[in-house]
């Protein structure tokens, strides 16, 4: 994955959702970390949506390496989605929810059973494969989603405050397990978030977003210095 296959690119996007008019004009390095910041409303979510195709633009396009997503569905997307909760079927264990990641039907080989057992084994869930999500931790919930995404084997992943709900040892956690599979499989991911903490030591580049436009992109190193954006030294001052 090296020719920019997994780039994804945002070409003059726009959007009107209610009142909010949203544009964005910017592109997520391959095989990189892009943090998708910005105060409460502004957008990220929205930004997210538009690449995952949970929303279409008015004006635009979204592309994936130099494949247009315009008509594409969801499922149709190079992408896999993690967000703060309700990753998981309740009803279902954690062996099953995590095969949803390779199919629908849960029709699996051998091969995709390995994988499942593997991806398990990885987060640090192996023995956990018959367990309802309701009788696991907050923290075993977002690496049983973290093992769905990963045997998914899609170059795009997209997260929508995957640690918001876990404390602080934990977001650290999977923080580092996210970077380590992030760098062995060279996903290109988008990761929205909240945290400072979060972007030093995850991101290698940030979107900064105010009022549904990008204020800011660039490295993470000059992020942390763009505090002549008003809007950006607010935001680092929390
Ligand atoms: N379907 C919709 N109809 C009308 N307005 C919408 C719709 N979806 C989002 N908005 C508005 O667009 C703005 C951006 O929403 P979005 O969820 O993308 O923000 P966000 O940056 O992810 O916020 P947060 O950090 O609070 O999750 C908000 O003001 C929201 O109310």
């Amino acid at each position: 994955m090296k020719s920019d296959q997994a780039k994804v690119r945002l070409e003059q996007v726009s959007l009107q959702l209610g009142r909010q008019h949203f544009f964005f004009d910017a592109s997520f390095e391959e095989a990189k970390v892009t943090a998708v910041v910005g105060p409460s409303g502004s957008g990220k979510s929205t930004l997210l949506n538009l690449v995952a195709g949970f929303e279409t633009p008015t004006g635009g396009r979204v592309l994936i390496g130099a494949d247009d997503m315009g008509g594409r569905d969801p499922a149709e997307r190079p992408i896999s989605l993690i967000f703060q909760e309700n990753n998981l079927f309740a009803h279902l264990d954690i062996v099953t929810n995590v095969g949803l990641g390779i199919s629908p039907s849960l029709r699996l080989t051998q091969e995709d059973k390995a994988r499942i057992a593997s991806a398990l084994e990885r987060v640090g869930l192996a023995g956990f494969e018959k367990r309802l999500p309701s009788s696991m931790s907050g923290g075993e919930r977002q690496r049983a989603a973290l093992a769905r995404a990963l045997v998914r084997q899609r170059a795009v992943m997209l997260l929508d405050e995957p640690f918001a709900a876990l404390d602080p040892g934990l977001r650290a956690g999977m923080a580092g397990l996210l970077k380590e599979l992030q760098s062995e499989n060279d996903n290109t991911v988008l990761l929205v978030t909240h945290h400072p903490d979060d972007i030093r030591r995850l991101a290698d580049a940030v979107v900064f977003l105010s009022d549904g436009k990008i204020l800011f992109q660039g490295a993470t190193e000059a992020f942390f210095s763009a505090t002549d954006i008003p809007e950006v030294g607010a935001f680092l001052q929390k």
